[in-house]
């Protein structure tokens, strides 16, 4: 080795000893810092109440087994700890909450927008789409996304939110007497909707594709839901060599199969100048599909408030297309995620709830009558078709839907990641940043402290009077705050209508008592006995599209 080699080794030797030398301090400060950072992560949850765990796996076995059977086991401990539970999974920290005025703090923050680490199992279905998307690109698509659920354009899917409610009244029809889930027919009947509306799809270049892909969509979720409660299937090198595994990839290929499909019809008609405006404004007494939620600070509300003159404004997938075209920052992947999500969340969750509010009226016949004679005074004796006034004046409809919605809401827990600690108003605690927080909604609907007899179905808690001396975090079926539902008044309004459809043609009864009914808290609310119904015709001939 000569002198210069010798210098040249001597001198990495040296900066090699240099680099462990400040590395080591470096990585023992770290490590003191994260300690003392985990000490007090640690001392916070502590004080917050919840059940025993065992070492290393904290509370984790409560969360495994059937949906059903963790359903069941959350119900028991929540009985033990109403307001307030801290469980840990392994390492994690996870505190579900329920107070309307602690739950506010959350939602009604724009702090606190990211989503759990759970929606993560979203990702191959839904991408980076508006439920599950952070920050700026939240932001941007949010603000794009919105104004197509505008009043407006919500009035000009009227004529084909009846047309889709006969058609499902038909397609019933041959249930006749006999007990059936009515699931299913609801389930499709929301796919078609969306298509139609949403995404412009007409009926006639329509397949089977609706159905396939509501069933496949439901397989999804049971799947998703296993990744949530069996430990082993949630990294995803483990669970991509399962049967779920390649069973979501077959899933996938129906569900995406459609949406790509979806858009490069919509692409056509774009390039060949088709592009279907909607042109209307609204007069005073048409700003609302519901004033019941007036007041949980989203944009929805605002954008339909300040509507002044007349605007051209385009539905769903017609304005992303044009926003693509136009240069607007949205890529053909982009489109492909916002679609798969709003058809996904715009499909299960108003299957649910229609579903729910078909076995309620098959169990409280006073109500249901009182709806058709509801219904009778708005129609008389004709079959015609609603129109957006007509729903207005549903009002005891509206209230059985509202009251369905607080007792089984569709989407039953929001998780959010803390950004920063929180100090509740209900209770002296503090949960510290980086914790998973679960608003339990299917609790916040039902705590004594805001409703009186919560366990009883009863469409008067939504009269003006009520509603308005109510927290309004105590009422959240759709979220509140910043990244509430935009869905919401599209879903409203549908669901008026092919309720109101159904029950003007058929009696329904229900055999399965409230008590019996085995809830599945899935990543939708379900029944996991089927919603079990029974119709007859109310009229010789149902009404026909
Ligand atoms: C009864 C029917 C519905 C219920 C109960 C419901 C409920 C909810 C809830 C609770 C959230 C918040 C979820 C979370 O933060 O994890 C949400 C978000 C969302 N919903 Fe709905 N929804 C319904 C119908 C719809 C419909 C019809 C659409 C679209 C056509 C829709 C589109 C969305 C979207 C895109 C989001 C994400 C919003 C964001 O993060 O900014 N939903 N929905």
């Amino acid at each position: 080795m000569t002198a210069a080699t010798e210098v040249v080794a001597e001198s990495s030797t040296s900066a090699t000893n240099t680099f462990y030398f400040l590395l080591i301090p470096a990585l023992v400060l770290y490590f003191i810092y994260w300690k003392l950072q985990r000490r007090r992560f640690v001392e916070l949850a502590e004080k917050i109440p919840g059940p025993k765990g065992y070492p290393i796996i904290g509370n984790a076995l409560t969360f495994l087994g059937s949906s059903l059977q963790i359903t069941e086991n959350f119900l028991q401990l929540s009985f033990e700890f109403t307001n307030i539970m801290r469980v840990w999974i392994f390492h994690k920290l996870v505190v579900f909450i329920c107070e309307p005025r602690d739950v506010e703090l959350i939602l009604g923050n724009s702090t606190h927008l990211d989503k759990s680490e759970e929606y993560r199992f979203f990702k191959p279905w839904l991408g980076e789409g508006l439920l599950i998307s952070s920050g700026q690109k939240w932001k941007s698509h949010r603000k794009l996304i919105a104004p197509t659920f505008h009043l407006n354009v919500l009035k000009s899917f009227v004529d084909l939110f009846n047309a889709n409610s006969r058609a499902v009244c038909n397609k019933m029809a041959k249930e006749n007497g006999k007990n059936f889930d009515c699931h299913d027919y609801m389930s499709e009947c929301t796919v078609e909707i969306l298509l139609e509306t949403a995404m412009g799809v007409s009926k006639k270049t329509q397949d089977k594709s609706g159905f396939e892909y509501a069933m496949a969509v439901m397989k999804m979720c049971n799947i998703l839901h296993l990744r949530q409660s069996k430990i082993w299937l949630r990294p995803d090198w483990l669970f991509n060599i399962t049967k779920y595994g390649k069973e979501q990839i077959n899933l996938l290929d129906v569900i995406h199969g459609l949406t790509k499909k979806v858009i490069k019809r919509k692409k056509e008609e774009a390039n060949s100048g088709n592009t279907n405006y909607i042109e209307s404004s609204l007069n005073p007494a048409e700003k609302t599909v519901s004033s019941v939620f007036k007041g949980l600070g989203d944009d929805l509300d605002e954008q339909d408030e300040n509507d002044v003159g007349q605007k051209k404004r385009l539905a769903f997938l017609d304005l992303m297309i044009e926003s693509a075209q136009n240069g607007v920052v949205l890529t053909d992947e982009e489109i492909k995620e916002e679609v798969d999500t709003i058809m996904f969340e715009g499909h299960d969750t108003t299957a649910a709830g229609s579903s729910f509010f078909l076995c309620l009226m098959g169990l409280h016949q006073n109500y249901q009558e009182m709806c058709v004679q509801e219904l009778n005074q708005i129609f008389g004796d004709s079959d015609r078709p609603a129109t957006f006034a007509d729903t207005l004046e549903m009002k005891l409809l509206e209230r059985c839907l509202l009251e369905t919605l607080r007792m089984y809401p569709p989407v039953p827990i929001i998780a959010r990641k803390l950004q920063e600690d929180v100090r509740l108003v209900s209770k002296d605690i503090i949960i510290p940043k980086g914790t998973t927080i679960v608003v339990t909604t299917v609790k916040t609907h039902r705590l004594e402290t805001y409703w009186d007899n919560p366990d009883v179905f009863n469409p008067d808690n939504h009269l003006p009077e009520k509603s308005a001396d109510r927290h309004f975090y105590s009422f959240i079926p759709f979220s509140a705050g910043p990244r509430s539902c935009v869905g919401r008044k599209y879903a409203l309004l549908k669901l008026k209508i092919i309720l109101s459809t159904i029950l003007r043609n058929f009696k329904i009864y229900s055999d399965v008592k409230e008590d019996d009914f085995r809830l599945q808290g899935d990543i939708i609310l379900k029944r996991a006995d089927g919603f079990m119904i029974r119709m007859e015709p109310r009229k010789k001939n149902i009404m026909v599209s």
